[in-house]
């Protein structure tokens, strides 16, 4: 896992890294740069493309100056740069920077207050105007200068942060940034990438290492770390010789009513293909047709049948489509003290009747989106209020809480909260939710720690999505699909040997 800085333990790491080894701050800005430019060569090959660079005049426009002068050693013919002067101040990096830029043919620009701003000939933009350092909302020449380049209507690549964009804490909706299509970020991608809010500044964005001192960024206290395929080998456990379906563990999922049946099929089609030993559904007499048809490897159990079973299972994953058999829940309950894994419906009737959220088995999982997120813990304004409220309260109430997003966080019991990478929009359509609680609950069954499963499910379905999207070029996917995918999604990520 990779710890995610704050604008202030970035500067820590950067100072750090400049004390601790012979490395001076001018080189550390020659390595950023380079590794910039290593990634905008791979976005725009074309070595005739006209690249205008847009820098201010700290140490996020000294970057911009010395990529402007890689990209000149690399053959870029069509460079220019424009300089914002609306600072008496600059750092002594981008004084540097500007003198060794005298030294080759790119012309350069300098704009002071109120000067007109021409028409942005070139076919990409590099935005290199203000960085991390960012403290204050744009106004004045600066917003304007930002406003000229995002109705340009050229792809722009933002140099470590779109220009307005804050590296982290509340992100206020209507805050004007640089509309980056790319954006090519130093040694972390910041926080504020992964709050939908950002939408608008980051389309995509690349990390590039820059040679920050990575043992004491892993030792700065954060409450945020990003997953890495890494970590999914080190939790994953393969399949042993001479197993058996009993070996993996007895699932049950508790979904479905007579006009939502769709969703237990699902969260019960993702359960099975995410590797349970036996799946046993508990769904309504109306649907057991439709399971037969769709999921024969799928045991059928009625509500009657389920009184004397409570044993029998090792994971329960309640909630998806459950409608008015919502009182299952309590049952539910009061029969089992092992992590279950709480779903749509169960959610919504825990937001009705709080004081029960309480009796949930210690490390339960909770999986709402933002909705269900707000009825269970109130409405919030942002992101980053809602993401410090579900870190506040998996604590308070010792369960784990995966709030769905594009990125979704896991929030633990541990006050960790844990950001998930894979995921891509295609994903955005019905079912979706219902397939991720058939793949916790797989795990949970398989015998994997609630915080291991909650890993699993969500890195893996997110990858299956990108498999989809990405390989097979699928604009949308939908849920079905997703399911099919997920053990080509294990075997491509851990080969049998
Ligand atoms: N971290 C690393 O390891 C490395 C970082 N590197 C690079 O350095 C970048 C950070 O550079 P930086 O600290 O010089 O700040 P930067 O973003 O250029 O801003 C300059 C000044 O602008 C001002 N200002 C602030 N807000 C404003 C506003 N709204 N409107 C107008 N002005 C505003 C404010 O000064 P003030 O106005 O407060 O005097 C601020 O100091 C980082 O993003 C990365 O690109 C790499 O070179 C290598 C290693
Ligand atoms: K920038």
């Amino acid at each position: 896992m990779k710890t995610i800085l704050t604008a202030a333990q970035t500067r820590e790491a950067d100072r750090y890294t400049i004390e601790t080894t012979p490395i001076a701050s001018i080189d550390l800005m020659e390595n950023a740069s380079l590794a910039f430019v290593t990634v905008f060569m791979q976005l725009y090959p074309d070595k005739n493309t006209q690249v205008l660079i847009c820098c201010g005049t700290g140490n996020n426009g000294g970057d911009g100056l010395a990529i402007a002068r890689l990209l000149q050693e690399h053959s870029y013919d069509g460079v220019a740069v424009w300089i914002a002067r609306f600072s008496e101040r600059e750092s002594d990096e981008f004084a540097t920077n500007v003198a060794r830029l005298y030294n080759t043919p790119i012309p350069i620009t300098e704009f002071f207050t109120g000067d007109e701003l021409p028409a942005i000939r070139q076919r990409v933009v590099i935005d290199a105007l203000l960085g991390s350092g960012l403290n204050k909302p744009l106004q004045g020449d600066w917003l304007r200068m930002v406003e000229h380049i995002n109705q340009a209507g050229k792809p722009i690549v933002a140099v470590d942060i779109p220009t307005g964009l804050r590296a982290d804490g509340m992100l206020p909706q209507e805050e004007p940034t640089i509309q980056a299509h790319h954006v090519i970020s130093f040694q972390r991608p910041k926080l504020s990438f992964f709050f939908p809010e950002s939408a608008n500044a980051v389309e995509r964005f690349h990390v590039v290492d820059i040679g920050l001192n990575e043992p004491f960024i892993e030792k700065l206290p954060s409450d945020f770390k990003l997953i890495e395929s890494s970590d999914i080998q080190q939790i994953y456990r393969n399949r042993k010789p001479f197993s058996h379906k009993g070996t993996y563990g007895h699932a049950l999922i508790i979904a479905g009513d007579t006009n939502t049946l769709g969703a237990a099929l699902l969260a019960c089609g993702a359960c099975l293909y995410s590797g349970a030993g036996l799946t046993s559904a508990c769904i309504p007499p109306t649907g057991l047709t439709a399971l037969n048809a769709h999921l024969p490897e799928v045991m059928y159990c009625t509500e009657e049948e389920l009184l004397t079973m409570w044993d029998r299972f090792d994971a329960i994953g309640i909630g998806p489509g459950l409608g008015q058999r919502i009182s299952l829940l309590e049952d539910c309950m009061a029969h089992t003290h092992k992590p279950m894994v709480v779903d749509a419906d169960a959610l919504t009737f825990l937001s009705q009747n709080k004081g029960l959220v309480d009796g949930l088995p210690k490390h339960s999982i909770l999986t709402p989106h933002m909705k269900e997120f707000d009825r269970l813990f109130g409405a919030h304004d942002s992101w980053w209020d809602r993401v410090q409220t579900a870190r506040e309260q998996a604590m308070a109430l010792q369960l784990i809480i995966l709030l769905k997003n594009q990125y979704t966080f896991i929030a633990l019991p541990d006050g960790n909260v844990l950001i998930n990478p894979t995921g891509n929009p295609a994903m955005a359509s019905g079912g979706m939710g219902d397939v991720l609680t058939g793949m916790l609950t797989a795990f949970l069954a398989q015998g994997y720690p609630p915080r291991d499963a909650a890993i699993l499910a969500c890195y893996l379905h997110g990858a299956a999505g990108d498999r989809l999207a990405t390989d097979s070029g699928m604009a949308v996917v939908p849920a079905r699909q997703l399911i099919q995918a997920i053990p080509s999604t294990f075997g491509n990520l851990f080969p049998p040997h």
